[in-house]
């Protein structure tokens, strides 16, 4: 069966990789995991054997016959669906719930044409949630684990620092997969955490403010501040309460000073 381009689809199959970021997610029997994209079950195979229930969600159902037949295991439930029409919150703490099982883990070999799509959705369900594995184009996981002042550091960042402690675990070259892509991948982690969740009235809110700061990274915070405001001195007195130079861009505040900024900001 030829690989659809229009579901993302390249394929991994070494075991040695496979192992390697299966590994990610320990070896605590008592878990549940829900994988997004398993495609023929490279990853999938070795999940079963690990954990205690694994979930699997794929968009295409040429692959529904061949996961049933490779995945033979009592433990394994398929969905064949658009994973981003799927209510992770229910489909985790409805009749899944949550509370059986000691950990919750997301895996996904991303289909890379909506890799902010999950990664936003995965958030979302953060407090479900104990890791996420994903592998990404590098060039996104660099963004997603890139650090204030670095060139890539944007809203995806601080979006994951909030909520996760987030990792860029290792390169996978592209000669990795069938077919081979243009690009080099990478696998980030993310371990959820509640450091931070807590330190603001509305994290979605939050979150949608630090993007809208965003919009314009060439411009300054002052400019930026002030537009979502809709109050440029508004915008100078938070900065001057929360000392935030007005001249500094918004690749140059970190994940404290922008909980600060959006707490005086509201
Ligand atoms: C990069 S492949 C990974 C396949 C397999 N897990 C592997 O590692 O070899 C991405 C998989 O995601 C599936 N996929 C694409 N879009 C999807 C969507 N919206 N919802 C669920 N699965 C999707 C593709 O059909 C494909 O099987």
């Amino acid at each position: 069966m030829n690989a659809k381009k229009q579901f993302g689809q390249n394929f991994i199959s070494d075991p040695n990789l496979i192992t390697k970021i299966v590994d990610l997610l320990g070896n605590e029997k008592d878990s549940l995991v829900i994988e997004i994209g398993p495609g023929k079950g490279a990853l999938t195979k070795q999940l079963v054997k690990r954990f205690k229930k694994v979930i699997a969600i794929e968009i295409d159902r040429d692959m529904e016959d061949i996961l049933n037949k490779e995945i033979n295991s009592e433990n394994f439930e398929l969905i064949i669906k658009d994973a981003l029409e799927v209510d992770l919150r229910e489909l985790i703490a409805g009749e899944n719930k949550k509370y059986d099982y000691k950990n919750v883990f997301l895996i996904s070999n991303m289909p890379y044409y909506i890799t902010s799509e999950i990664l936003f959705n995965t958030l979302d369900v953060h407090d479900l949630l104990t890791k996420a594995v994903f592998m990404m184009q590098k060039e996104v996981a660099t963004r997603v684990c890139a650090k204030v002042n670095e060139n890539n550091y944007n809203n995806l960042s601080i979006a994951c620092d909030f909520y996760a402690t987030t990792k860029y675990e290792f390169t996978v070259p592209k000669k990795m997969f069938r077919p081979i892509p243009k690009v080099d991948s990478a696998i980030v982690s993310l371990t959820f955490n509640n450091d931070h969740v807590n330190d603001v009235k509305d994290p979605q809110k939050f979150i949608s403010f630090v993007r809208q700061l965003f919009n314009n990274r060439r411009k300054t915070i002052l400019n930026n501040l002030g537009r979502v405001l809709g109050d440029k001195e508004k915008a100078k007195d938070v900065l001057n309460k929360t000392q935030i130079s007005e001249n500094l861009r918004p690749e140059n505040i970190d994940l404290d000073q922008y909980i600060n900024l959006y707490n005086n900001s509201y």
